[in-house]
């Protein structure tokens, strides 16, 4: 009874008529024995589409999931000798997409879409979901997003994702564009220097970093995945290196990382005095190219003679916190403020690796305009990298999977047109990957 009352009068006269029609069309066509047959199909397809789908799933347990969530209203009496009746909102389509359902909800009059964006972890467990996301395409509807799995829970390498960045040493290079491609560029001799397509996002697409014009830093405990940020950048940015555009600078205090790949810097070092005189050749070179646009070039454009170029730091705190020397400290704390407030339009990109996002780095932090969190100890720590109410907006960092397959490479990323985090993954880069890398550009080296 109930479900007919779900159902509604008009649903319910339009399944009575529906079946009288194909009863009436089966007797006429085909005589009695075979109207049993094609009802007895039907009504096993009801049963298995109500019990066992997960529409039917989602559609049969709604009103007690509404009312537990807190979404019935009391109707107003129509009349006095009327009884208490309630509404709750109307589940007016189930779609199955790609990873999982849509699930279309229809709001009460005043009820607004965090009624049930506030309760995406309810529904994701009510419903045996990996996550439940919501959005409100429309006035008065909210499109409730299920992913049956965690799309991102398999690593991934970049070859198998046809991700641009390695070049074919047998092949022949095409000559360098002057202006590059579109991003994300799928051919992999596109010099691409604006942007590096890191992995995917959670919906499939590609996750696309942006490097010139900003500055990158990069947080997560030990065993994050931020390895594979710094090597997914550098791999992208390989045809680009190659083709003189761009110039990768490693400061790699931890020796353990970048080093792997020494070949595939034009400027490396792993001592403390030397990774400040690089930063604060930088800060020179930045301010001499400065000296020489003013007045005449608003935006730089990479060339041979004047590239982009990519400081990256494998751990930040090692020369803004930990540093004993107090002079280098200071040294290198100035440079980075100086490089990350004033390098962007003149061709100077930091991307920096954090593991602690509480440390004295914090004052720095906010110099850098795009942040990537990746596994974080604490909830308060995704808020310090992403912004405030980042953590309340879905960035849970906190819970990415300490498993390496599982959670590593794993984070997220606030993208300037969405207010909301988005999750990602980035693809693994290996040795051999790296391998190959340094074969591409060592002279004689092996592909
Ligand atoms: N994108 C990824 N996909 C799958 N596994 C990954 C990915 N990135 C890293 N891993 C795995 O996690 C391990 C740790 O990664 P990585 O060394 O990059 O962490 P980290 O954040 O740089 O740690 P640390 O700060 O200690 O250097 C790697 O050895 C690798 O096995």
């Amino acid at each position: 009874m109930a479900t007919f009352q779900r159902l509604g009068r008009r649903g319910v006269a339009i399944v009575a008529a529906v079946l009288f029609l194909i009863y009436t069309v089966a007797e006429a066509a085909a005589g009695s024995k075979a109207t049993t047959v094609v009802f007895l199909g039907i009504g096993l397809g009801l049963v298995r589409w109500w019990f066992f789908s997960f529409a039917g799933r989602v559609r049969r347990g709604w009103p007690k999931l509404a009312k537990a969530l807190g979404l019935w209203q009391q109707d107003p009496i129509k009349r006095l000798n009327e009884e208490f009746s309630y509404a709750w909102p109307k589940i007016t389509k189930v779609k199955q997409v790609p990873g999982g359902y849509l699930v279309r909800v229809k709001l009460l009059p005043g009820q607004t879409p965090s009624a049930l964006g506030d309760h995406t972890d309810g529904l994701a467990h009510a419903w045996r979901v990996f996550r439940v996301d919501a959005s409100s395409p429309a006035r008065g509807v909210v499109v409730l997003r299920a992913w049956v799995a965690d799309p991102l829970d398999k690593p991934f390498g970049p070859a198998e994702m046809g991700m641009p960045g390695l070049l074919d040493r047998h092949e022949t290079p095409a000559a360098p564009p002057v202006k590059e491609l579109p991003a994300p560029a799928r051919d992999p001799w596109a010099p691409n220097f604006s942007s590096v397509e890191l992995g995917r996002c959670d919906d499939g697409s590609p996750w696309v970093l942006r490097l010139h014009g900003t500055h990158v830093l990069v947080a997560g405990v030990t065993g994050a995945g931020k390895g594979s940020i710094l090597w997914g950048v550098t791999r992208g940015l390989m045809p680009a290196a190659r083709a003189g555009l761009v110039e990768l600078w490693a400061l790699d205090p931890k020796r353990m990382e970048l080093s792997y790949g020494r070949a595939l810097f034009q400027r490396y070092s792993s001592d403390a005095a030397e990774m400040v005189e690089m930063l604060e050749d930088a800060v020179a070179e930045m301010s001499a190219r400065a000296h020489r646009f003013a007045g005449k070039v608003r935006t730089h454009e990479p060339s041979v003679d004047c590239p982009f170029v990519v400081v990256i730091v494998d751990e930040l705190a090692f020369l803004t916190a930990y540093q004993p020397d107090r002079d280098l400290r200071k040294r290198a704390d100035a440079a980075i403020a100086t490089l990350t407030s004033q390098g962007r339009s003149v061709g100077f990109c930091v991307l920096g690796a954090l593991q602690d996002p509480r440390k004295e780095v914090m004052n720095l932090r906010n110099l850098f305009p795009d942040r990537i969190a990746l596994r974080l100890d604490e909830p308060a720590q995704v808020d310090m990298v992403l912004g405030q109410g980042a953590r309340d907006r879905g960035a849970e960092a906190d819970l990415i999977s300490p498993i390496p397959s599982v959670g590593a490479g794993v984070g997220y990323v606030k993208r300037e047109t969405h207010p909301e985090p988005v999750r990602v993954r980035a693809a693994y880069v290996s040795d051999a990957d790296i391998d190959r890398m340094v074969g591409d550009v060592t002279p004689g080296g092996a592909a």
